[in-house]
């Protein structure tokens, strides 16, 4: 389905959670073009997991639109929503795949739930593992896998419903830098093969430059910067600095870690 021209696939307008006295989100606004590759960063506790739960109707927020191809997804009855959740891709940060299911029932498994039959399903599962490089490993358990093939297989899965939209979840949190390289261009080869839209969280910067096209920082409840990846380096905002350079002072509030530690990083 196409998000038509200049209309953005997903549009975020005012969107605001709070837990308590917490406030996580206040008045997020962001929009991701038809196949734009986006890749949110802030600090651990930021509102980065909360934001993409809101999205997909995990969390509900307070208040505040999403839309996605100019439906607003939160006024949605469940079983619409339900439907409209076949568009969507979703790689979770420790692949999740069912312990109880072999590699390729997990791979296809938004294919069966769609009704898709056995056979069909399994050739379009090792067609997506061989795609990962996990051609020969279908008829095996998740508990056979190793950290980075659970990964590879939790990203076959993600893909292998031919998803509009994918949401990447730290995709390279836990992997070692050879294995975080081999996903990071996995994902890099889907985005330029499908053009699929892409919306990802991580901290792991070299990640995020090298699988999105633009790069937002969410600070204090807010999406504060959106740049293109190639200017990481280089944008001048104080915040984003920070950030990039990995500063525990700044103009990025500390506070919520508590006064003690705020006073050591102080000396
Ligand atoms: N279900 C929940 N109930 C209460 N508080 C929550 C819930 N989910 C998240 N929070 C709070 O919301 C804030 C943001 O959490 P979130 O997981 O979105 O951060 P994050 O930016 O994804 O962090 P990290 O990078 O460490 O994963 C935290 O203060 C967290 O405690």
């Amino acid at each position: 389905m196409s998000g038509g021209s200049g209309l953005p696939r997903i549009r975020i307008r005012g969107l605001s959670k709070r837990f308590n006295s917490n406030v996580v989100l206040e008045d997020v606004d962001l929009d991701i073009m038809p196949g734009q590759s986006t890749t949110i960063i802030g600090m651990s506790g930021s509102g980065k997991s909360v934001l993409i739960k809101c999205i997909l109707g995990l969390i509900k927020p307070d208040s505040g639109e999403i839309l996605i191809d100019g439906e607003n997804w939160l006024q949605l009855e469940e079983q619409e929503l339900l439907l409209r959740m076949r568009r969507i891709g979703m790689l979770f940060q420790g692949a999740a795949l069912f312990d109880s299911l072999s590699v390729w029932e997990n791979v296809a498994f938004a294919l069966l739930q769609q009704n898709t039959g056995k056979e069909e399903a399994r050739e379009r599962a090792i067609e997506v593992l061989e795609w990962v490089g996990l051609h020969d490993i279908a008829d095996l358990m998740p508990a056979e896998l190793s950290g980075g093939m659970a990964k590879r297989v939790g990203l076959a899965r993600t893909i292998c419903h031919k998803p509009d939209i994918v949401f990447f979840d730290e995709p390279t949190t836990g992997l070692d830098p050879i294995m975080s390289d081999v996903i990071n261009r996995l994902i890099v080869r889907l985005h330029k093969d499908s053009g699929t839209t892409m919306l990802s969280i991580t901290h792991d910067l070299k990640s995020a430059a090298m699988i999105s096209d633009h790069i937002a920082l969410l600070c204090h409840g807010r999406i504060h910067r959106q740049i293109p990846s190639s200017e990481l380096d280089s944008d001048q905002d104080p915040m984003l600095r920070q950030f990039v350079e990995g500063r525990a002072q700044g103009p990025i509030n500390c506070s919520h870690w508590g006064k003690k530690i705020e006073e050591a990083i102080q000396r």
